[in-house]
C-alpha cells in the first residue's frame, strides 16, 4: 500500500543545494555540558564534541585563567597522559606536570606519549600524538596495516573489551553531562544497560565506499625523503581530516573477502594509460572516476555472499568501464555493476543517472527472515548481523501486544526495515523518510515480503507542521531512528503533543541523542513545553567495533 500524500511535510528534493547544505553543515560546538550548544537546529549533522568535559577526572586547569603558564602553546612538544576515550574516539589527555586537559586522536586511556600542540583556542587545545612513552595496559597489535594512520579504524590499538568499556562510558558520560540525567538516581541506574558487543569484529560492514584521487596521500613518518609527495594517482580511503587527500589502500579488513577481492582487481588494472582513466580531483573539477562502492549482501537460496560494484563517475560515459567490467565480472560473488553519473562538483556518490552495466541493478539482503532488494543508492545498515540484535531489541522495547490491534510510526524509516520487521504483529505501520529512493525501495520491499499493512511517506521530517500525520490514526508505538543530528525541535514537540505510550529512539550519535532524551523527559523549559516521559531502557550496541561510532537503543514510556 503505496500513499504519496506528503501529511503535512515540506519536501525537499535529496538532491537540491538546499538539501546538501543541511545535510553536509557541520556545527563545531564548545561546550560540553550545555544543553543549548546541542539545541536541535536543522544543521547539526556533524556536531563536534571537540570539547573537554568539566568533570575530566582528577584537577583540570583549563578553565584556571589565573595561572596562564598552565596554557600550552601551539608547536609545543609535551608529555601527555590519556585518561579516557571522548566521544568520536578521540583521547581525553592531561599535560603530564600542569593538568591543562586536551584531546588527542589515537591516543588510548592510560597511555603515556610525547604530543605536540597542533591547535589552541581559549580552554582548548588539540595534540597529535608523536611518541608512545609508557602503552596502554590493553594495547594490542593492530591487524590491518593501515591502522596506524587510516581514517576508520581509530582504536584498533585497543583490545577489543576495553573500547567496548570505553564506548559505554562515553554514552554514561553523554546521557549524564549533555542530557543531564543523575546517576545517582536509581532509575538511571537500572535504565543503562552494559553495552552489547559484536561478536565479529572484522569482515562485518556490508557497504564500503573508496574514492579516487590525483594525488595519494603518506603519512609524514612514512616519507622516505622529504623529497616524496606520496603516490600518484589513488584509490583508498580519505586521510583523516582531508576531504583531497586519499589514502592508497588495497585490502580493508572491515569489508567482506570477495570485496576486497574486487577492490584488488580494480587497483591493479585502473591507472593502466591504454584505458585512459583519470581520478576526479576536488580542487580542478576534472577527472572520471569519483568513487568505488562496494556492497555485499546474501544471495536468498545459499546465504552465500553476493556483491554489486558501483563506480561513480563524473561524466555519462559508461563505455570507459568496459575493460573494469570485463574484469570484475570474472568474480563469481559479483552479480550486479552499475555506474552512477554524477555531474556535480561535490564530492557525492548519488547519481543523476543510473547504468546497469553487468547483471541485476539490486543485491538482496536478509534480515529478521525477510528479504530487501537493495539498489546503489539506497541506506541499509552496513553491519548486517549486528543489526539482527539491534532490531530484536528495538522489538523487545515496542513490547508489542502480539494481537495485531497497533499503531506503529516508524519515522526516519530508510527503506522501511525497522517497520517491515514489525508488520506481522501490528494493525498498521507508517514509515516517513525523505529520500525518494529508500522510500520507493521500502514500498517495493514491503510487496517482495507480501506486506500490505505498511504505508511509505516520503517527505522531511524537519518541516512538519501542524497538521503533520493529523489525517493518521494515533500510533500507539513511535519507533524514531534519525541520522547524526538527531530530531528537530519541531518534532519532539509533536511527539510530546502526541504521547504514544512507547517511544523507541534508535540512535547513532549518543551527543544529540542525550539531548533529545532530556527534552522528551524534561521537556523544554524555555518554551514552556513539558516532558512526558520516562528513559526506561538505554542500550549502546557496538555496531562498528575498532570505529569511534556508538549505536544507542532507547525506550521512554509514557509517564
Ligand atoms: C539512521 S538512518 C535509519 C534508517 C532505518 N531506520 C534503518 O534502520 O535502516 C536515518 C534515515 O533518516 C533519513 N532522514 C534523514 N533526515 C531526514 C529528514 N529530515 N526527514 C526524513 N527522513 C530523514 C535518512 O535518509 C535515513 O534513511
Amino acid at each position: 500500500m503505496a500513499a504519496t500524500a506528503t501529511f503535512g511535510l515540506r519536501y525537499i528534493p535529496s538532491n537540491s543545494w538546499l538539501h546538501k547544505f543541511r545535510t553536509r553543515t557541520s556545527i563545531r560546538t564548545r561546550s560540553f555540558t550545555t544543553l543549548a550548544s546541542l539545541s536541535p537546529v536543522e544543521d547539526t549533522e556533524d556536531i563536534q564534541l571537540n570539547v573537554i568535559p568539566k568533570e575530566v577526572p582528577g584537577t583540570n586547569n583549563n578553565n584556571d585563567k589565573s595561572n596562564k603558564s598552565y596554557f600550552p602553546k601551539r608547536g609545543q612538544t609535551l608529555e601527555l597522559v590519556c585518561e579516557s576515550l571522548a566521544f568520536k574516539g578521540k583521547g581525553v589527555c592531561k599535560v603530564a606536570d600542569t593538568g591543562f586537559a586536551l584531546m588527542c586522536d589515537r591516543a588510548l586511556p592510560g597511555e603515556r606519549f610525547i604530543g605536540r600542540v597542533t591547535r589552541k583556542k581559549d580552554n582548548y587545545a588539540e595534540a597529535k600524538k608523536l611518541k608512545t612513552i609508557t602503552p596502554h595496559t590493553d594495547y594490542v597489535e593492530a591487524l590491518c596495516e593501515y591502522a596506524s594512520h587510516c581514517g576508520g579504524c581509530k582504536t584498533q590499538n585497543l583490545l577489543y573489551e576495553a573500547q567496548l568499556k570505553a564506548k559505554e562510558q562515553q554514552v554514561r558520560d553523554l546521557v549524564v553531562h549533555v542530557g543531564k540525567f543523575s546517576d545517582q538516581e536509581p532509575e538511571f541506574a537500572g535504565a543503562m544497560k552494559p553495552i552489547v558487543p559484536c561478536d565479529i569484529q572484522f569482515h562485518y560492514r556490508n557497504k564500503m565506499e573508496f574514492s579516487f584521487g590525483p594525488k595519494g596521500w603518506v603519512p609524514a613518518e612514512q616519507l622516505q625523503e622529504k623529497s616524496t609527495e606520496g603516490c600518484v594517482y589513488a584509490l583508498g580511503l580519505h586521510a583523516p581530516g582531508f576531504f583531497d587527500k586519499v589514502l592508497n589502500v588495497n585490502k580493508c579488513l572491515l569489508q567482506s573477502d570477495p570485496a576486497n577481492e574486487v577492490l584488488a582487481i580494480v587497483q591493479e588494472c585502473w591507472r593502466d594509460p591504454e584505458l585512459g582513466l583519470s581520478p576526479w580531483n576536488v580542487h580542478s573539477h576534472s577527472g572520471f572516476l569519483k568513487h568505488l562502492m562496494l556492497r555485499t549482501g546474501s544471495n536468498v537460496e545459499t546465504g552465500l555472499p553476493e556483491l554489486m560494484v558501483n563506480f561513480v563517475t563524473s561524466s555519462d560515459n559508461p563505455e570507459y568501464l568496459k575493460p573494469l567490467v570485463e574484469k570484475i565480472a570474472t568474480i563469481s560473488e559479483v552479480v550486479s555493476i552499475v555506474n552512477n553519473v554524477n555531474t556535480s562538483i561535490g564530492n557525492t556518490s548519488v547519481g543523476e543517472k543510473e547504468y546497469t552495466l553487468y547483471g541485476k541493478s539490486t543485491i538482496t539482503e536478509i534480515l529478521r527472515g525477510l528479504t530487501f532488494q537493495i539498489s546503489a543508492n539506497s541506506f541499509f545498515q552496513t553491519n548486517t548481523r549486528q543489526a539482527e540484535i539491534l532490531y530484536k531489541l528495538i522489538e523487545d522495547c515496542a513490547f508489542l501486544k502480539g494481537d495485531g490491534s497497533e499503531i506503529v510510526l516508524d519515522l526516519f524509516c530508510g527503506t522501511g526495515t525497522i517497520g517491515l520487521t514489525l508488520a506481522k504483529r501490528v494493525k498498521h505501520v507508517y514509515g516517513f523518510e525523505v529520500v525518494a529512493q529508500a522510500v520507493a525501495d521500502a514500498r517495493q520491499n514491503a510487496t517482495l515480503n507480501c506486506i500490505n499493512n505498511a504505508t511509505f511517506i516520503e517527505g522531511d521530517l524537519n518541516k512538519i507542521d501542524s497538521t503533520f500525520a493529523s489525517s493518521l490514526p494515533k500510533p500507539d508505538i513511535i519507533i524514531t531512528d534519525p541520522n547524526r543530528p538527531g530530531m528537530h525541535i519541531k518534532l519532539i514537540k509533536f511527539l510530546l503533543k502526541l504521547k504514544a505510550t512507547r517511544i523507541v529512539y534508535v540512535s547513532c550519535n549518543p551527543a544529540t541523542c542525550a539531548r533529545d532524551l532530556n527534552y522528551l523527559c524534561y521537556g523544554v523549559p524555555e518554551q514552556n513545553i513539558e516532558g512526558h516521559y520516562r528513559l526506561s531502557s538505554l542500550q549502546p550496541v557496538d555496531m562498528f567495533p575498532h570505529t569511534p561510532h556508538i549505536e544507542c537503543v532507547c525506550l521512554l514510556e509514557l509517564r
